[in-house]
């Protein structure tokens, strides 16, 4: 391991580094004394070097990468929650109060889009294309919607100010989430790009105007949430709200309080979108060994999948989202898309990817809770699925259906003859998440133990 220089020094080759460079003696080959101690030192970097190998070795083989797949809204990001909130919790307490905003951004989202579908009822009644309706019951309406207008002002301001500047899509307002965003409401670590200071300044300024207004108008926000109006709008299915606006408008009282700081249930029930891939690090112990696991959050849109490919190759395991209450829901970008069909569509390509073909795969039928309610409301699968036909309209043969259908895909698809691991679940059912995690983490340590050889 010697090196070519070092073998010509005739001096002892610890005196090399304390001469200056004019002052090296003249190099003299073939000293004993050289040959030995440089014979010595080629060994110690050999062996340095072989431990190191080891070393990194035995690192990698405890690195667990987990990918997070899944069209958008099927509960990736509200998965890594679950993950961050079982093994570590400390961080998941931190970030409590960053998500203030996010759920006041849900609310006021929320609040405008029952203002835009009451709107469209009173066009549909002026122009006489509702049998339903009528103008009478939205009476006190425009009061209501006049002291709320300053409220609903502030939602595309606070979008792009907690998306740290972005806007993704246009149209809808959203707030879009990548890596390090809780630095932007928190002020304790540096937003990733541009100007961090000015713009985590201008994010807790438009954050503390939201607050405030929610404060001041918490009584319209709550009038409005109980109006009849607004009632026969959902009964009518004209209103379709997000899940996470009818659990916080719920909750407005609560969350509308000066010094209200956001409880895990609340953080489970935001609604962001990711962008990009988030990278999240957990140490999870088995067996007496400490594994790295490395959670991927991915963007689930279509126009965020290609942010995933590079990271396929690396990948231990997929987890893959599949919401089974989306059978009456269409893609937001692409409005002629069932999302059921989405999914297996998706599940279809994954299954199929040969990047992919020695991961492990894990299938989560997700929003089972969502499912449940949509079919005791009297929700027709048939409607929306013609190929479901008469079967029974209930939970057992519904969610059955599905998991069929999943199972065939991965019957027919799979590149890598994999084993598929399959679990119903209610994402926001904490207990009963926590236990599927648990047996989720355990199950693919154990086949990745299973491939690389015991460590
Ligand atoms: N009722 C119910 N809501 C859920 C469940 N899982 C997730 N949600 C809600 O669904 C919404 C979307 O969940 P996310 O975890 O943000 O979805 P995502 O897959 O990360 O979406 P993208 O980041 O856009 O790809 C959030 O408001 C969650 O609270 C579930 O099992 N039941
Ligand atoms: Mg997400």
């Amino acid at each position: 391991m010697a090196t070519a220089s070092a073998r010509r020094h005739s001096a002892p080759p610890a005196r090399l580094a304390t001469l200056p460079a004019d002052e090296i003696p003249f190099l003299h080959p073939e000293t004993d004394f050289y040959d030995e101690q440089a014979n010595q030192i080629s060994k110690t970097i050999d062996e340095e070097i072989k431990r190191d190998s080891a070393r990194r070795k035995d690192a990698s083989r405890r690195e667990v990468k987990v990918m997070l797949l899944g069209q958008a809204e099927s509960g990736k990001s509200t998965l890594q929650k679950q993950f961050q909130l079982y093994y570590a919790s400390k961080s998941l307490e931190r970030e409590r109060p960053s998500w203030r905003p996010i759920v006041h951004f849900n609310t006021i989202k929320a609040v405008r889009h029952i203002l835009d579908e009451l709107d469209l009822d009173l066009t549909r009644v002026t122009t006489g294309k509702s049998a339903e309706g009528s103008d009478a019951s939205q009476e006190g309406v425009s009061a209501i919607r006049a002291r709320l207008l300053p409220l609903i002002a502030l939602e595309d301001t606070l979008a792009s100010e907690l998306s740290g500047g972005l806007a993704v899509g246009g149209g809808r307002a959203g707030v879009y989430v990548r890596a390090g965003w809780q630095s932007l409401v928190t002020a304790t670590r540096s937003w990733p790009i541009g100007d961090t200071s000015r713009a985590s300044q201008k994010a807790q300024v438009a954050a503390n105007m939201a607050a405030k207004a929610l404060f001041t108008l918490r009584r319209d926000i709550s009038a409005l949430w109980q109006h009849p109006a607004v009632k026969r709008l959902i009964s009518l299915r004209h209103l379709k709200l997000e899940e996470s606006g009818v659990f916080f408008l719920n909750s407005i009282t609560r969350i509308s309080e000066p010094d209200y700081i956001p409880m895990t249930e609340d953080i489970l029930n935001v609604r962001v979108q990711t962008l990009g891939v988030i990278e999240h690090h957990f140490a999870i112990n088995m067996g007496g060994i400490s594994y790295d696991w490395r959670l991927y959050d991915v963007g689930g849109a279509r126009g965020q999948r290609h942010a995933w490919i590079p990271y396929f190759e690396d990948a231990t395991a997929i987890i893959f989202l599949a919401p089974i209450s989306a059978f009456d829901q269409y893609l937001e970008e692409d409005g002629r898309t069932n999302r059921i069909d989405d999914s297996l569509k998706l599940f279809t390509a994954i299954c199929s990817n040969k990047l992919l073909k020695s991961a492990h795969l894990v299938l989560l039928l997700n929003k089972t809770d969502l499912l449940k309610q949509k079919l005791q409301a009297g929700l027709k699968v048939k409607k929306y699925i013609v190929s479901y036909g008469d079967r029974p309209n209930r939970y057992e043969d519904v969610s059955e259906y599905f998991r069929a259908h999943f199972l065939q895909v991965h019957k027919r698809k799979d590149v890598g003859g994999r084993h598929l691991f399959v679990h119903f679940t209610s994402m926001l059912d904490i207990a009963a998440t926590q236990r599927i995690i648990v047996a989720v983490g355990e199950a693919i340590i154990r086949s990745h133990i299973a491939k690389i050889g015991l460590l």
